[in-house]
């Protein structure tokens, strides 16, 4: 069962149509990725669907609410890491995190202990103390991804998730939103130019050029395809890449 539509959508700034005839299906307990150059739409899909912005035109659906009409509905649903990671600067981890848990609506008892279990998890536990101005870019990014998956989203989005994570973060944060997926049920959204961890992580991918979707499909397919190998094995810097050279020829 696909669970989030998109269905000749389109949105333009000015002139620009960032988001041009955009049709896109997402199932319920995927890891999807979102690919595309700099500028292809990709952060305009995704505020498309969380009703930040209002399509031109076309049909989204978020399982099953419409992201304009209960744009509220669908927030709630999701948990959000933007690439601003919008924490308070002058509040400690553990306040950030209990201000947004109260936010959610979360009982104290339920909040202190999912807090504390994360924290556990993403190894910052002796820093829940600490005001979030004195911590490094990718403390930070962790503290804002345990924001994001405090109250369990059905959705999480995710822009740019392994950006500034050492080596080892980006490995346990692989594992844990696999985890999060399986076990869970949780639908995973993310944009990222990071082509590897795309390869090790996600379900399904798609690309997208000039705001349209210009390939979709499921790594575990491609993989099987023999097509796009380098040394034998399936690569999708290799598919990417192609893909860009087939569609720059198209656009002269
Ligand atoms: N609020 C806005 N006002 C004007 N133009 C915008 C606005 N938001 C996006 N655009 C334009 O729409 C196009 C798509 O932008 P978008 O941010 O969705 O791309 P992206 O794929 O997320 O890029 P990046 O990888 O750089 O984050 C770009 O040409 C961008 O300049």
């Amino acid at each position: 069962m696909r669970n989030i539509q998109f269905e000749g959508v389109r949105k333009s700034f000015g002139g620009v149509a960032a988001v041009n005839g955009l049709d896109l299906s997402i199932a319920e307990g995927e890891i999807y990725a979102l690919l595309g150059h700099n500028g292809a739409g990709k952060t305009t899909t995704l505020r498309l669907l969380l009703g930040l912005l209002e399509p031109d035109e076309g049909d989204i659906l978020v399982f099953g609410s419409n992201p304009i009409r209960d744009g509220n509905t669908v927030r709630g649903m999701c948990g959000v890491l933007s690439e601003d990671v919008g924490l308070y600067e002058s509040l400690n981890v553990w306040d950030n995190l209990m201000y947004y848990a109260d936010i959610y609506g979360m009982s104290r008892v339920e909040s202190s202990s999912r807090i504390d279990g994360l924290l556990r998890t993403f190894e910052l536990h002796d820093k829940k103390r600490t005001i979030v101005k004195g911590l490094s870019t990718g403390m930070r990014k962790k503290v804002a991804l345990i924001r994001a998956m405090l109250h369990r989203p059905r959705l999480l989005i995710l822009d740019e998730p392994t950006n500034g994570l050492d080596p080892v973060s980006t490995t346990d944060l692989r594992k844990m939103l696999s985890r999060l997926a399986k076990e869970e049920g949780t639908t995973i959204i993310m944009t990222t130019h990071h082509l590897e961890e795309v390869q090790k992580l996600c379900d399904r991918i798609t690309i997208l050029r000039h705001g349209r979707n210009i390939f979709t499909d499921s790594i575990s397919v491609l993989q099987d395809s023999k097509h796009y190998l380098e040394n034998g094995q399936f690569s999708l810097e290799k598919l990417y890449m192609d893909m860009d050279m087939e569609q720059g020829e198209d656009d002269e």
